[in-house]
């Protein structure tokens, strides 16, 4: 090649370089957050409690249906924390016949690109202050377990977990990584009990597959709560389950779906107790429809169906979503899926909890 040819691939090389090499931002360890945002033993006391009433009807010891409720995502601490602060006086009001747990999901899967969650990108502009934004949401986890409420989530980010798990009482893997073994691993690390979701296509044997390889022991790379790569063994999950979402638009909480699932699971030796999401495709999408496919599972449980032990419902302060466009935003309303009113949420567990004794 001449030199004038060999210089202009050059520059076009450093130029290609330039333009895909990555930026780094350095982030607090697992070990320095659970320090400076720590769990006390009263707290862990109350937590170990909480995680064992939820295997308690996992297991089928205790009759209530547990139900996970609360917003899509959260992306103002001060709305779920006036979220938190309703939850915790209805759940006593419930208590008999119902153990809800908060949905406090600060990582959101997306389809295809959008806003990923409080932990990455906290102040809704695309900066992406991660370290803030894990920072937060460990402080928002502690202050909802700190009023009493169970705290539910989706891990997503494997590596994010030891930043959070020791909050959990109930984990969610959800439609779009339940086939990953990287999820499946993670789950059977956990104390707190997992639902795996039905895939978006509707597959649910994904769901019983995952249950099978969480509840084994396994080798993962993992990290210490220093970040350094450590090989961990983990213990293997028994408290797992699948939770029905629907899947490409098509609804599966109906009685014959839930009783083929029963069977399937059935089959496959796994626990047939599961959890029904009355929002997602269960709910075509349209936040309205969540209370009828609620009241619905609550019939198929008063009609004998006692394997249906759980729910799932999203629910903010306010009806419905909005877009994402700062400034402009309203209080206390979804910026991700479209969720029930606080009014609504009230109305449903009240509701499901006197249907139900
Ligand atoms: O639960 C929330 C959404 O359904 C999920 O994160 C996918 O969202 P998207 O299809 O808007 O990206
Ligand atoms: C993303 C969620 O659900 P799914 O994985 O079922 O889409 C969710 O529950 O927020």
């Amino acid at each position: 090649m001449n030199a004038p040819a060999n210089a202009l691939n050059q520059a076009r090389n450093a130029i290609s370089l330039a333009s895909t090499a990555s930026v780094t931002t350095p982030l607090p360890t697992p070990a320095q957050l659970r320090h400076s945002v720590a769990v006390d033993a009263r707290l862990n006391q109350q937590i170990t409690q909480q995680r064992q009433a939820v295997h308690n009807i996992l297991s089928g010891h205790d009759d209530r249906m547990l139900i996970v409720v609360g917003p899509c995502s959260i992306h103002d601490p001060d709305s779920a924390l006036e979220y938190a602060d309703r939850l915790a006086v209805l759940s006593e009001q419930v208590s008999e016949r119902l153990l809800p747990v908060m949905r406090v999901y600060v990582e959101k899967p997306r389809t295809t690109v959008g806003w990923k969650g409080l932990a990455y990108d906290p102040d809704l502009n695309g900066s992406g202050d991660m370290a803030k934004g894990i920072t937060l949401s460990r402080e928002l986890m502690h202050a909802v377990a700190a009023r009493g409420l169970p705290v539910a989530t989706e891990l997503l980010q494997p590596m994010l977990a030891p930043y959070l798990d020791d909050l959990l009482s109930w984990v969610a893997i959800g439609a779009r990584t339940t086939e990953s073994q990287l999820h499946r691993e993670l789950a059977s690390d956990l104390a707190a009990a997992v639902g795996f979701k039905n895939a978006t296509s509707g597959d649910v044997r994904i769901a019983i597959d995952a249950m099978q390889a969480a509840a084994h022991g396994h080798q993962r790379f993992a990290q210490d709560g220093n970040g350094r790569p450590v090989m961990q063994q983990t213990a293997g999950n028994p408290y797992t389950h699948v939770v029905l979402r629907g899947g490409h638009g098509e609804p599966n909480y109906q009685a014959s779906h839930v009783q083929a699932t029963i069977k399937a699971l059935d089959q496959a030796g796994q626990n047939p107790r599961l959890m029904v999401d009355c929002s997602h495709a269960n709910a075509c999408k349209d936040h309205r429809r969540q209370s009828e496919v609620m009241l619905d599972v609550v019939a198929q449980r008063q009609s004998g169906n006692a394997n249906l032990v759980a729910l799932m419902l999203e629910s903010h302060l306010f009806e419905g979503k909005q877009p994402l466009t700062p400034n402009t935003l309203r209080y206390g309303v979804s910026v991700t899926d479209a969720c029930v009113s606080w009014e609504a949420t009230e109305r449903l567990l009240k509701t499901a909890a006197e249907r139900l004794s």
